[in-house]
């Protein structure tokens, strides 16, 4: 069912005022229906050298990874190997690179939100010294893209384009992992294992690269879920919690996971989280279609945070118990 991903072209919302106007009727449908799409004439280049650094640094041995274990930084940075990362209290089977904002390792005192704990520095492998400049060149840009998609989805809702400016500038706590989904080896083929758990994404957009292994799949209601195709070239677009929290749930935070690839396959991917200021709290968009809104899901699980802080420190304590446990063992989820 590949018509339920709309393909968007985001050169479109420049060539006319008429192709503008059926740009933003689809990018409205797309967020609102299904919470997915893919974005193609985004004129980022570089997602082939990304993926190259992915597979270098998956390759690395594990030891060298380890050096930059997420166990060593209080503030949810860094390696995780397989099956660290949690999601719907289950381990996820993939290796991952936590990458956020490059800040001065402060300490918060204990009277300090507990999400100040999220601004601190990265670690990067000696081995391999190309991935930090590309990676934060990679986030700078597609910071970039998700701006200017950000604003058009505010158009496209009738709302003025800048009224989400102040939350998210001038520094938006933007987040990026590296993933490498390694198959099972053949003899624990069969088994159902998460590649990531059924989830939903914390903040305002994500824009995802994968490579063409496919594997992530979206939450259709009824509990079934459909694949999302791959589209050499796109960017799968989906919308975070706050989006949801913010339109009185016109917007659709879709839920979504990633099966775990065959025996002998490895996928690798590449997930860019565009969020507010880490102190940053939504306000309701004042939207014709928001009004007529009827609530955002409600999920006594999974409660949702209007501050972007209190969202993301809620997800970040189920999906890293240990660090938590390491370093903050006082840290408590935000009460709903
Ligand atoms: O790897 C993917 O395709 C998606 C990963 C994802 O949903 C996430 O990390 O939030
Ligand atoms: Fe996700």
């Amino acid at each position: 069912m590949p018509e339920i991903f709309p393909v968007l072209d985001l050169r479109d919302a420049e060539r006319s005022a008429q192709s503008r106007a059926a740009f933003l009727d689809a990018l409205r449908a797309a967020v609102h229906d299904i919470g997915f799409f893919q974005l193609v004439g985004h004129g980022v280049e570089g997602a082939d050298a990304l993926l190259g650094l992915a597979r270098e640094f998956f390759a690395l041995p594990e030891s060298e990874r380890d050096e930059l274990s997420i166990l060593k930084s209080p503030y949810f940075r860094g390696y995780s190997e397989l099956g660290r990362e949690r999601t719907q209290g289950l381990p996820d089977q993939r290796r991952q690179l936590d990458v956020g904002p490059e800040c001065p390792a402060l300490r918060p005192g204990p009277g300090d939100p507990s999400y100040l704990w999220l601004a601190g520095p990265n670690q990067w492998p000696s081995a391999l010294p190309g991935l930090r400049p590309a990676v934060l060149e990679w986030t700078d840009r597609l910071t970039g893209v998700s701006h200017r998609l950000l604003r058009l989805i505010l158009e496209a809702l009738d709302t003025p384009a800048d009224f989400l400016d102040d939350v998210v500038a001038p520094s938006p706590h933007v987040h990026f992992k590296l993933l490498h989904y390694p198959g099972p080896a053949a003899s624990a083929a069969g088994e159902e294992e998460q590649g990531v758990g059924v989830h939903k994404d914390y903040g305002l957009l994500t824009l995802l690269l994968q490579d063409d292994k496919g594997g992530l799949q979206v939450d259709v209601g009824d509990g079934r879920f459909v694949d999302v195709p791959v589209v050499p070239g796109a960017f799968v677009v989906n919308l975070g919690e706050l989006l949801e929290v913010a339109t009185r749930g016109y917007l659709r935070a879709t839920t979504h996971r990633v099966r775990r690839p065959a025996p002998g396959v490895d996928r690798y991917s590449a997930p860019f989280f565009y969020n507010p200021q880490l102190h940053a709290a939504m306000r309701p968009l004042p939207s014709p279609y928001v009004s007529a809104a009827g609530g955002v899901e409600d999920d006594p699980a999974n409660p949702l945070f209007a501050g972007y802080g209190e969202n993301v420190m809620k997800g970040m304590l189920r999906a890293f118990p240990e660090v938590v446990a390491a370093h903050h063992p006082g840290m408590r989820a935000p009460a709903a």
